[in-house]
């Protein structure tokens, strides 16, 4: 059994992660932590989760706190915590803000908590996951991000509408950036196990329109309701099952990566990894030319921006 706890937790995204977390059979505790100040929200966080298990009968312990030595014993620790976009905003103009968060929760999280997994959301997340790995101590298969798993659900979801199939008989992937340079893996995407360009209605697919759609999803929804919640809340139900759960699953999360995909590497991108209770685990994939240069293009963007956020942190602005 696991304790779980989120930082962020009076936040949106975490309030519902909290939700989705405690309904995961593996974890008996989760734990809320927010700022000093943020008491009384906690607090009603917590009972309104509790209100919630006797109908669920979920068998989890909640507990919160504002003392930051309290995280420690977590087997898993999700950061929720930093400021989220507004709709005219780039999830990249949150960089600079959010890193001197993330640093300083990494730093104390890699203290407090040594053995525990380290799992990013505050946004860009990409970056943010090398902030993390890097400020943390901790291993690379300890810390990723939710990247663009969340964009393949997204993908998923599309081509299911399309081609008007249940969502589970969809595969695919997009690797790179949870951002406009992200890469769909059309290579790697199959409908009923048959390779989707083989399908003659592949022919049809707008793909620039559903890339378009994908793409647009997380600021289309802050637009109309200030932010998006249970798809991302869905999705890190789902990865920290994989852990606890010892699943070996290959999903797309963020991490780091050193030549697994055509020898590009020193960055934290959205890659296939296999999850399982050891940690994260790139796998190493060959993918089509246009793809790797799609993909190497990402990885640069990214990588130049995580550099240049590096030296903010080192020597200030
Ligand atoms: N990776 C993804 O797929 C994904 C999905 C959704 C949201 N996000 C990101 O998650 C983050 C939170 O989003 P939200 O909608 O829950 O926002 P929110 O404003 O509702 O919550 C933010 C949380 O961070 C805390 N916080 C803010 N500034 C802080 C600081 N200086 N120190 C400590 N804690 C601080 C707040 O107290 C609150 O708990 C954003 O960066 C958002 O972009 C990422
Ligand atoms: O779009 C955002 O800013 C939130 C998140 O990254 C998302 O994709 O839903």
């Amino acid at each position: 059994m696991a304790k779980v706890a989120i930082v962020g937790a009076t936040g949106k995204v975490g309030q519902y992660a909290a939700l989705s977390i405690s309904r995961i059979p593996y974890v008996n505790e989760v734990q809320l932590y927010g700022r000093p100040g943020s008491e009384s929200v906690l607090d009603g966080v917590a009972r309104d989760l509790i209100d919630s298990f006797a109908a669920t009968g979920t068998d989890s312990h909640v507990s919160w706190s504002c003392n930051i030595e309290d995280l420690k014993g977590s087997d898993i620790i999700v950061l929720t915590a930093g400021v989220a976009r507004k709709p005219d905003q780039s999830r990249l103009d949150l960089a600079v803000e959010n890193a001197k968060i993330v640093a300083d929760f990494s730093q104390k999280i890699g203290r407090i908590a040594p053995d525990s997994f380290l799992m990013m959301v505050t946004n860009p997340v990409d970056i943010m996951t090398h902030v993390a790995l890097k400020y943390s101590g901790k291993k690379p298969n300890e810390v990723f991000g939710l990247g663009t798993h969340l964009d393949s659900m997204r993908l998923k979801s599309a081509i299911a509408s399309f081609f008007q199939v249940h969502v589970s008989e969809v595969h695919t992937r997009i690797i790179g950036e949870h951002g406009d340079s992200m890469v769909p893996l059309w290579s790697a995407t199959t409908i009923g196990g048959i390779q989707i360009s083989n399908l003659p209605s592949f022919a049809q697919v707008p793909i620039d329109d559903i890339m378009q759609q994908v793409k647009s999803s997380g600021q289309k929804i802050i637009a109309s309701k200030g932010a998006t919640v249970w798809g991302p809340g869905e999705a890190i139900a789902t990865l920290i099952r994989t852990i606890l759960g010892n699943e070996n699953r290959i999903l797309t999360v963020s991490a780091y990566i050193k030549a697994e995909v055509h020898n590009i590497g020193d960055v934290c991108i959205g890659v296939p990894a296999r999850i399982n209770r050891s940690g994260v685990y790139p796998v190493p994939i060959r993918i089509e030319p246009l793809e790797v240069r799609n993909f190497q293009n990402s990885v640069e963007k990214i990588r130049g921006i995580t550099r240049e956020i590096f030296s903010v942190l080192e020597n200030g602005e």
